[in-house]
């Protein structure tokens, strides 16, 4: 079967271990950093890192209208921390020059677990994924406060919603890629294949 073309946002963050985990969940991974790049794969993953610098960097690169245009497309996409906070359509706590790309109907705090010093792990139970709960890594996470009638919670985390799906686009507070647990990145592969038409397999 033709594997799918998973692009890793490279601006900043942390790419290689996304780049490790969708390769283990038998995609083909790589770097998008242009819009030619981006323009090329069959899905995107943002990884964590700093999302105010996300977002300033991908609007120096003239990727941030490229990706607002692919995801409001149906671009399947999975944002992991600060690529839950680009995912929102709303930031409660923007910093100033902090835009989002959005895709899924949800309002986010950031830094909402506490600072650096407070990262922690704990077992998340994920809808969609078989088995033992997931372990979830925390850094200066988000959560998220409210999501709208599309957006579906997939898990929380001491009352708090860690995890959304809305249609193709899919984000969780918290980093899989860290643990060598691939199975939330073969949850969001799934979902890449099952986006494929038949014509395009
Ligand atoms: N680990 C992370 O991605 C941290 C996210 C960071 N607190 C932000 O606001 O972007």
């Amino acid at each position: 079967m033709n594997t799918p073309v998973i692009g890793v946002l490279a601006l900043q963050g942390d790419v290689r271990e996304h780049l490790i985990a969708l390769a283990a969940a038998d995609a083909v991974a790589r770097p998008v950093r242009r819009p030619e790049e981006l323009a090329e794969v069959d899905a995107l993953v943002l990884p964590g890192g700093e999302s105010t610098t996300i977002s300033k960097l991908a609007v120096l690169f003239g990727l941030m209208e490229p990706l607002r245009a692919r995801v409001r497309a149906g671009l399947p996409v999975y944002g992991t921390c600060a690529g839950l906070i680009l995912l929102a359509d709303k930031i409660l706590d923007p910093r100033s020059g902090q835009e989002t790309i959005g895709g899924i109907d949800m309002i986010v705090r950031r830094n909402a677990f506490g600072r650096q010093n407070e990262s922690f792990e704990a077992a998340v139970d994920v809808k969609g994924v078989e088995g033992a709960p997931v372990e979830g890594v925390f850094i200066r996470a988000p959560w998220v406060e409210s999501v709208g009638a599309a957006a579906e919670v997939l898990a929380e985390h001491d009352g708090h919603i860690v995890a959304v799906r809305q249609g193709n686009v899919l984000a969780t507070s918290f980093h899989p890629e860290l643990t060598g647990d691939h199975r939330v990145h073969a949850l969001f592969v799934d979902m890449v294949r099952a986006n494929r038409t038949p014509e395009s397999l």
